[in-house]
């Protein structure tokens, strides 16, 4: 897939495209029903690409907090975004001075400068300068220089629409079977394995400490069950691990900044150093401040068989 960065108009291109324009942040079901419709209206020869903005617009513009960190940072999403047949992204550098351009300046000046032979966005996609810049101007202006404009409806679970705003708050509330049903995939969080206190093993619970590659919506502190991917040298497809996984600040031993950290179930060996995706299942309790490490290995051994339990694995190791 090949990404374009770029700050204001893309470089003229020929290539015929299907195009989505969108933040998608998480690439959740109502995303994937967008890029479906835009895949149906392709014909031989068209590829299928996206538009999208980063940072969030409302971080950019208003320092909005809720928007500044992501479902899926840039190379999550685009790996997403691939795997749903994605084979082109413009990504925008969001600025103010890119928030000035007008729908017109969009439409006729960049738009105009790609071979696009439909365009796709959810229900309710804003665009541009000023306050009328919505689906229906988008379809007027595309109009003019002959591009169809198809608006997706919004996709609803149990009435609810689905949103990235609303997914990045199940997150920090650590809901993630909600979280992994509006994702249609388990939430996750990539990044390297790094050196910790090195106290893990001492308690017979060594844990792969997490340093995020990308700014994460992050989970709220507890114990969760979830599963860890080992990535071989170069893509993430590797070795799949079931884990106990502790997210937050590890009262008990005094920490201080908060982590992201697994024990991987019947695992041994040295993972300093590689790539892992921690994915999320469900939480199975908060961090607690025990009153000693006794405490504390006795409740992680309760976690590990519960875990067992729940994951239907016999009881032998
Ligand atoms: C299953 C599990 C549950 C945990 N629960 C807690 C907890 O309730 N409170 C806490 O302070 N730390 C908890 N921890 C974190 C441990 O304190 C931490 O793994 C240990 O200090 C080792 O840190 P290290 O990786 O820096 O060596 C938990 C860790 C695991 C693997
Ligand atoms: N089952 C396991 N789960 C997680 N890490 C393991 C496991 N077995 C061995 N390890 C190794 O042990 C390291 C963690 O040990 P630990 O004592 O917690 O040290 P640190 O504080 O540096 O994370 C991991 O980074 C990994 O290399």
């Amino acid at each position: 897939m090949e990404i374009i960065q770029i700050q204001d108009a893309p470089p003229a291109n020929n290539e015929p495209i299907i195009l989505c324009i969108g933040k998608f942040d998480g690439v959740h079901l109502g995303h994937q029903s967008i890029l479906r419709q835009a895949g149906r209206l392709k014909e031989t020869g068209q590829s299928l690409a996206v538009m999208t903005f980063h940072p969030h617009p409302l971080w950019a513009l208003k320092r909005d907090e809720r928007y500044r960190q992501c479902v899926t940072p840039s190379r999550e999403k685009y790996r997403q975004l691939e795997r749903l047949g994605v084979s082109k992204v413009y990504e925008i550098e969001f600025t103010e001075k890119y928030a000035e351009t007008t729908p017109e300046t969009f439409v006729y000046q960049h738009l105009s400068l790609l071979n696009i032979k439909g365009i796709v966005v959810g229900e309710g996609f804003n665009f541009g300068k000023g306050r009328k810049s919505d689906t229906d101007l988008l379809t007027d202006l595309s109009a003019d220089i002959g591009i169809p404009v198809t608006i997706a409806p919004l996709m609803t679970i149990g009435g609810q629409k689905i949103s990235s705003t609303d997914i990045r708050a199940s997150i920090r509330e650590g809901q993630f079977e909600k979280v992994n049903t509006l994702l249609g995939r388990n939430y996750s969080v990539n990044g390297k394995v790094v050196e910790g206190d090195a106290l893990g093993r001492k308690l017979g619970f060594p844990t792969a400490n997490l340093a995020p590659d990308g700014d994460y919506e992050l989970p709220g502190s507890g114990v969760y069950l979830g599963s860890v991917e080992i990535a071989t040298e170069n893509d993430m497809a590797g070795e799949c691990w079931y884990a106990l996984i502790n997210a937050g600040y590890r009262p008990t031993v005094n920490g201080k900044d908060y982590l992201i950290e697994a024990y991987l179930l019947d695992f041994s060996g040295d993972l300093y150093g590689k790539s892992m995706k921690v994915s999320f299942i469900q939480k199975m309790r908060e961090e607690e401040n025990f009153a000693s490490l006794d405490e504390l290995i006795k409740q992680m051994n309760k976690d590990k068989e519960e875990a067992r339990v729940k994951l239907g694995l016999n009881n032998h190791s």
